[in-house]
């Protein structure tokens, strides 16, 4: 018997395959005439294995005598209109039930002693079309014949056994469709869409020269309004430190810088000067600051203040797959007001890369490390037409010459000075020694030395001013030099003042009758410095380099300046002599007295304006235009990154390719997988090899991001984008070629190859478990890219991660007998939710047959799973986890992005 729900059937084609029964009315016309209204019927039954049957016949369903065959062998003939049986068995017994009809009851005939004696066989039951059959036995066809003049008794049966639907005879098992030509199409396929994909990728990169084609636009009109609609801002700071920790970085900071004017902060390396143009610009810093800064006389809010500046950065960010002009264009997109048509945009960027000479590369891609590509100087250009296309109000550079030649050095600050002097800007750069005639274009200067101001003022009064308190720059030397230098030999006096101390108390250096040193190029070099930078009376030579070992003087500081002594704050004690004294004498000067003054009285007045101001002007303080929306900025970092991708085509050439060929080796190995146990085996083993390769595959996500990881922290420190314009972009251009198509790819090969179920159906469930898995775990990889900085650590996690998600996948584990404490792990892998739905897809419904020792086993597919530990009926729930999962981690890696992705100083 089979067990119920488990494809049991009832099988009526009379052929005995373990134990049949028939139940049969008689159909002898004498006997039914003899028995009115008492129907004579006969049950037949075989055990095949037993080789034995039961004949029992009843008359009004009361037994009245039965029969017990033995060495029964059971046969049938099929022919094309006739189905017959026929069971033949040697020997058989038959006994009367005493007292029942035919057997004495109630005076009738009693056939007990004639059974017994005469019925010995061979008897034989016999079909034909499964109910026609008749049962034969020489002594009973005998009395049959002689007294109701048929030959023996004639039956009408319905016959029945229980059978699994499987052992029915003439049960063929189905055989597994040929699906040689899914095969070969689906190959096809996969071919023809890679070709396609590139063939547009080729297309697109080829096509964009002429799209862009810049050379016959002139816009002057919407240039110019965006030149002139600006509202000149005038910076001034005073009382500005900075400490990071106990270290004093910067130390009462004065100044100002009005439009159309171009301050220089310049100092030796380490003097401060990029932290303190930070602070300026507003960047968040790790340390603290203090003082103030106001835009003209008023505290602006930072949001305000940071949508009217541009900041070029010490080093260069850019993206290397993208042309000198794209980049550029790019930037103006984004940033510049949203009114302008794009074609103006596209002029004030020719514009701009004129001015700044770099129109003759505007083809070039920027390139990277090890790829030629635009030169140092000439990406330090680009940085730089990257904030000047916007003309922002206040423009802040760091070290904007470096690494250009005299020449370009020379044009990127005369283009500095053009935009501050004919546009009303403010601009702000450190610079390191600048030449002289570079020098004389800057307005303001700022020097610093070792954190302190020195000079902050007007720099066409810097050479007299240093003059006048004993450091004429000598003749023929750059005064720019002389200053760095200045400032670098006061800081250095600090540091060998406490040198010679400690060596002094370490006793190294006077023993006394010791030979004294000879002079060194080291001490030459000191003599010098000691002659140009030791403060001097006009009447000492100091054009003359003799090297005349003087001490330093530091009793000539400028007396007649004591009178414009102004509070600027306690000077700190860790700094030389000299360093002090240049700090005291700045202070003390004419010029410090005239910018205080001039700061001062900027905030006062403002302070009797704020009285009549309305809240309405108050943010018309500085005016910044309406910048790209929300889609524009999508719009344009989506066609960035996919030129970013197809420009740099190797991932995802090395991710399609890894996947046709993974396909169809898989494919091979996996060759048109049976339906037996070895077969389950192997379903199991490639669709958990396809999770696992897919997972693994998407640790690439982790690059995509690190590599762009300071560019976005830049960009978005200098306004170009919200970051969830940035993330969205890149979520889409990211995933949808590389996590999306891979998967299909592998799919089509391997589905059809492999000979997993087939049905459409099944295959787009099979691929919409295996895109979402893959979608999955490149979300998790994201999150970790972006949560953790450095490449090393987050491709530690994600492998881990992968790995435990395996574990916990169903296969290498089984989930049942996970310990309780440790169970809801399971819930965590997303390898278990996609290895569980695909396995569902297959093997639900597949009827498995093992053969062994020549009986054949069948196992429902369904039996299979459970005993792994699967839920036959999950499918869907698993599809949504997966889903939920993906879902979760995308907003997780935004969230992450939003809050801790940010620059910091
Ligand atoms: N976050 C920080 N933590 C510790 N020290 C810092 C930090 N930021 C700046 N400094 C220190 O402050 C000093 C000034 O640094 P800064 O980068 O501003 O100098 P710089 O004048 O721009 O130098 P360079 O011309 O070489 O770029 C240096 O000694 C530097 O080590």
């Amino acid at each position: 018997m089979v067990v119920t729900g488990m494809n049991g059937t009832c099988y009526k084609g009379g052929f005995i395959v373990r134990e049949n029964f028939q139940m049969c009315d008689v159909k002898n016309r004498k006997i039914l005439d003899m028995l009115p209204n008492q129907p004579p019927q006969v049950t037949f039954s075989c055990n095949r294995t037993t080789e034995n049957c039961d004949f029992q016949f009843w008359i009004n369903q009361t037994e009245s005598f039965y029969c017990h065959l033995n060495g029964c062998s059971f046969d049938q003939e099929i022919t094309d209109d006739k189905n017959t049986t026929i069971y033949k068995c040697d020997t058989i017994k038959c006994e009367c039930v005493i007292g029942e009809m035919l057997c004495g009851k109630d005076g009738s005939i009693d056939l007990s002693e004639w059974l017994v004696e005469e019925i010995k066989g061979p008897a034989d039951f016999k079909c034909k079309n499964t109910n026609e059959c008749r049962f034969s036995e020489p002594a009973m066809n005998e009395l049959i014949l002689s007294v109701f003049g048929d030959e023996n008794i004639m039956l009408d049966c319905d016959s029945g056994e229980c059978l699994h639907y499987t052992e029915v005879p003439g049960f063929e098992r189905p055989r597994k469709p040929k699906n040689t030509a899914y095969i070969i199409l689906s190959v096809l396929v996969v071919f023809i869409l890679v070709a396609g994909i590139f063939a547009v990728i080729h297309s697109l990169s080829q096509d964009r020269r002429s799209q862009d084609s810049y050379g016959e636009i002139v816009l002057d009109d919407e240039t110019a309004k965006l030149m002139a609609n600006h509202t000149p801002a005038t910076l001034l700071f005073r009382n500005v430190g900075y400490f990071v920790g106990e270290k004093e970085i910067l130390s009462s900071i004065h100044g100002v810088v009005k439009p159309g004017q171009v301050m220089a902060i310049l100092g030796g390396s380490g003097a401060g000067k990029t932290s303190f143009l930070d602070i300026l610009a507003r960047k968040n810093k790790a340390g603290i600051v203090s003082g103030d800064i106001y835009v003209n006389g008023r505290a602006v809010r930072d949001e305000e203040f940071k949508s009217v500046v541009g900041y070029v950065d010490q080093e260069d960010h850019l993206l290397p797959t993208l042309t000198v002009y794209e980049t550029i264009l790019y930037s103006a997109l984004l940033r510049l007001p949203a009114e302008m048509t794009i074609d103006a945009k596209k002029y004030r960027v020719i514009e701009t890369m004129k001015e700044l000479g770099i129109i003759d590369i505007r083809d070039s891609k920027i390139g990277d490390t090890g790829t030629r590509s635009i030169s140092g100087g000439e990406k330090r250009r680009v940085s730089i037409a990257c904030e000047l296309v916007t003309s922002p109000s206040i423009l802040f550079l760091d070290e904007p010459t470096s690494g250009l030649d005299a020449y370009n050095a020379y044009n990127v600050v005369e283009s500095l000075v053009t935009l501050a002097r004919d546009y009303r800007r403010t601009v702000i750069c450190t610079i390191h020694q600048p030449r002289s005639n570079i020098f004389a274009l800057f307005d303001q200067l700022l020097l610093l030395g070792n954190g302190h101001m020195i000079y902050s003022g007007e720099a066409s009064r810097c050479q007299s001013y240093f003059e006048s308190i004993g450091h004429k720059c000598p003749p023929g030397f750059n005064i720019a030099d002389y200053l760095v230098d200045l400032t670098m030999y006061a800081a250095r006096q600090h540091d060998d003042t406490n040198e010679n101390q400690d060596s002094n108390s370490n006793g190294n250096v006077s023993i006394p009758g010791a030979r004294p040193q000879l002079p060194t190029r080291n001490s030459i070099h000191e003599i010098q410095d000691s002659q140009l930078y030791t403060p001097r009376t006009s009447e000492d030579n100091v054009g003359s380099f003799e090297l005349n070992n003087r001490r330093p003087r530091e009793n000539n500081l400028p007396r007649e300046n004591s009178t414009h002594d102004i509070n600027m704050g306690e000077i700190g004690d860790n700094m030389s002599d000299h360093l002090r004294m240049l700090v005291e004498s700045y202070r003390r000067s004419p010029i410090a007295a005239g910018v205080t003054s001039e700061i001062d009285l900027a905030i006062n007045s403002n302070e009797q304006d704020e009285l009549v101001l309305t809240s309405v002007q108050e943010s018309l303080i500085l005016s910044s235009h309406r910048r790209a929306s929300w889609a524009t900025q999508f719009q344009i970092l989506s066609d960035r990154t996919f030129k970013n991708l197809y420009r740099n085509p190797m991932l995802m050439l090395t991710h399609y390719c890894i996947s046709i060929f993974l396909a169809l080796l898989c494919g091979a190995l996996f060759f048109k997988v049976t339906n037996d146990i070895a077969g389950f085996q192997n379903r199991m083993g490639i669709l958990f090899f396809m999770c696992a390769l897919l997972g693994f595959g998407c640790l690439s996500s982790l690059n995509v991001f690190a590599a762009e990881r300071i560019i976005f922290v830049k960009e978005r420190a200098n306004g170009y984008y919200a970051p969830i314009t940035y993330f969205t972009s890149k979520v889409l251009f990211d995933i949808i070629p590389l996590r999306v198509v891979p998967p299909i790819l592998m799919s089509i090969i391997i589905y059809h190859m492999v000979g997993l179920v087939p049905g459409l159906s099944e295959f787009f469930k099979f691929l919409l478990v295996l895109v979402l898995f893959n979608l999955t775990a490149a979300s998790i990889c994201l999150c970790i890219g972006i949560i953790f900085k450095e490449v090393g650590v987050a491709s530690l996690l994600s492998s881990l991660v992968m790995l435990f998600s395996m574990l916990f996948g169903g296969l290498l584990l089984n989930k049942e007998s996970i310990p309780g404490y440790l169970a809801w792990l399971k819930n965590l892998s997303f390898f278990n939710y996609a290895f569980e739905a695909m396995l569902v897809n297959e093997v639900k419904y597949l009827q498995l047959t093992e053969e062994k020792y020549g009986l054949q086993i069948d196992v429902p597919g369904a039996t299979i799973l459970s005993t792994f530990g699967f839920d036959a009926s999950a499918y869907w729930s698993d599809v949504t986890k997966l889903a939920l999962l993906f879902m979760s981690f995308i907003m997780l890696s935004f969230a992450c992005l939003q809050l801790f992705v940010k620059e910091l100083r």
